[in-house]
């Protein structure tokens, strides 16, 4: 088979006809991405192929495209640093050559295709063609960051908000009459979550500003973020997002939560009890507060962030030097949702983890907490970041269907910082249909054309398009 062919990754007949004829043409609903509501709203050109796929001067970028580059011992000059855009890509190109079986090297050539047409293989050889080739392309009008999003027939897009952002780029996108796409935010509390992190005080000062008010007590605090639910909620915000890298679950009086929020907010310094006892009552308090919006809480589980020292230093956050932590899940993540189901409910949920080992615990706790006449309140998210691959997804849509109900995923996020990586869709997509294709030609399904079709198509877009019915 050539290389992406119409038939990449569809390994049989009944794969084929459930990608081309029920999956292809869906349109994308990307819920969870790092997309700035700025860029989307501004809608600039990008001034080279190296600003669209690799880095601008913000260093906001493609880290997994900076991962591999790193591993392939390019100087950093020429990866998040102020290098000549063209020995940049020369060093990216350079890297394809060695990326063989890396989703990003299937994701290069598939937006080579899909965007610019190119069927080339990116390497050093053919560098300088697709520079100046794409470069040309990227001063047309097609190729503006809407445009982008509009040529992958996006629904909605949902970008990452602090509780505390005005909103202002969500409402002048509005006031504007939108796009062919929505641009909904989804409120990211991480900030909220970290009172043992640097900064938690100034963030505090900024919610009071955001609202208005003053932060007086624990109460307070949840009363405020309840507030900004309901802001969120009248911009079209119906998700929420937070990471939660460690699970724990520690109880509190509320005259210790309390103590312990001033002692964050003066600096003094947390130690692992307080900051659970923190998080726990707050995710809780939160789970109680999305119940009653009817919001869906993104749950992303046990990232090991900033795990290089002198990487964080040199580059900051969400620069390459993240990985995934192997923590317990089962026993804190069952005493969160139990807890919030005595007291103020369980919302929907999708819970992500990064260690793929937590699939089946998650999965098993998740049947624990369904109910309430709600489908799949609770499911498992998508293969995320480091499980963006062919066994990652294959892994975490056999775990959906083994424990729960595959016909009612979600469906696929990005989770990027790049405009152009809206083929991770279709990535996602044949893969599963390549899954059911083998389950019926193995005849552990039906072969129900009509019916498998109906699944992909709620699994592809119906059913994240319900998430924000
Ligand atoms: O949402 C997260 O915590 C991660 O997606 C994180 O932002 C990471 O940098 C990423 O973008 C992985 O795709």
């Amino acid at each position: 088979m050539d290389f992406l062919s119409d038939y990449f990754l569809l390994t049989t007949n009944t794969a084929k006809t459930l990608y081309h004829d029920y999956a292809a043409a869906m349109p994308i609903v990307d819920y969870h991405c790092h997309l700035h509501p700025e860029e989307i709203y501004l809608d600039p050109h990008f001034d080279d192929i190296v600003e669209a796929w690799l880095t601008d001067g913000s260093n906001y970028g493609d880290h997994y495209k900076w991962r591999l580059m790193r591993a392939n011992g390019v100087p950093e000059e020429l990866i998040t640093g102020s290098g000549d855009p063209w020995d940049k890509f020369q060093a990216y190109a350079a890297t394809m050559e060695r990326a063989v079986g890396s989703p990003v090297f299937l994701w290069t050539h598939m937006e080579l295709r899909r965007y610019f047409g190119i069927t080339d293989t990116l390497n050093t050889r053919t560098a300088r063609d697709i520079y100046e080739r794409t470069n040309a392309m990227l001063a047309g009008p097609d190729f503006t960051r809407r445009a982008l999003l509009r040529r992958m027939h996006v629904d909605t897009i949902c970008t990452t908000d602090d509780p505390a952002d005005d909103l202002a780029w969500h409402e002048r996108f509005a006031a504007d009459g939108g796009d062919t796409f929505r641009m909904l935010p989804a409120m990211r509390p991480d900030k909220a979550l970290n009172p043992d992190k640097p900064g938690f005080g100034e963030w505090v000062e900024r919610l009071e500003t955001a609202c208005g008010d003053r932060v007086t007590g624990f109460d307070s605090l949840m009363a405020l973020l309840a507030e900004r639910v309901d802001f969120f909620h009248e911009h079209g915000a119906r998700l929420s997002d937070q990471a939660a890298d460690l699970v724990t679950y520690d109880e509190a009086t509320p005259a210790e939560l309390d103590r312990i929020l001033d002692k964050a907010r003066a600096g003094r310094g947390l130690d692992a009890l307080e900051a659970s006892q923190f998080r726990t009552a707050l995710l809780v308090g939160l789970m109680s507060v999305f119940a009653d919006h009817g919001w869906t809480m993104q749950l992303h589980l046990h990232a090991m962030r900033n795990v290089s020292t002198r990487g964080f230093a040199g580059h900051g956050p969400d620069t390459g030097f993240d990985a995934l932590n192997d923590r317990p899940v089962a026993e804190p993540l069952a005493r969160l949702l139990d807890a919030a189901s005595r007291r103020g409910g369980v919302p929907k949920l999708l819970i992500y983890s990064l260690n793929p080992n937590d699939y089946l615990p998650i999965a098993a706790v998740m049947g624990c907490y369904q109910g309430g006449g709600v489908r799949q309140r609770l499911a498992l998210g998508n293969a995320w970041w480091f499980n963006d691959t062919r066994a990652g997804i294959r892994r975490q849509l056999e775990v959906m269907a083994e424990e729960s109900l595959l016909g009612n995923a979600v469906g696929m996020t990005t989770d990027s910082r790049s405009f152009l990586s809206f083929p991770r869709h279709e990535f996602f997509r044949r893969i599963l249909c390549e899954l059911l294709g083998e389950w019926a030609e193995r005849g552990e399904i039906p072969s129900d054309e009509a019916w498998l079709g109906g699944l992909v198509r709620d699994i592809s877009f119906n059913n994240a398009k319900a998430l924000f019915a």
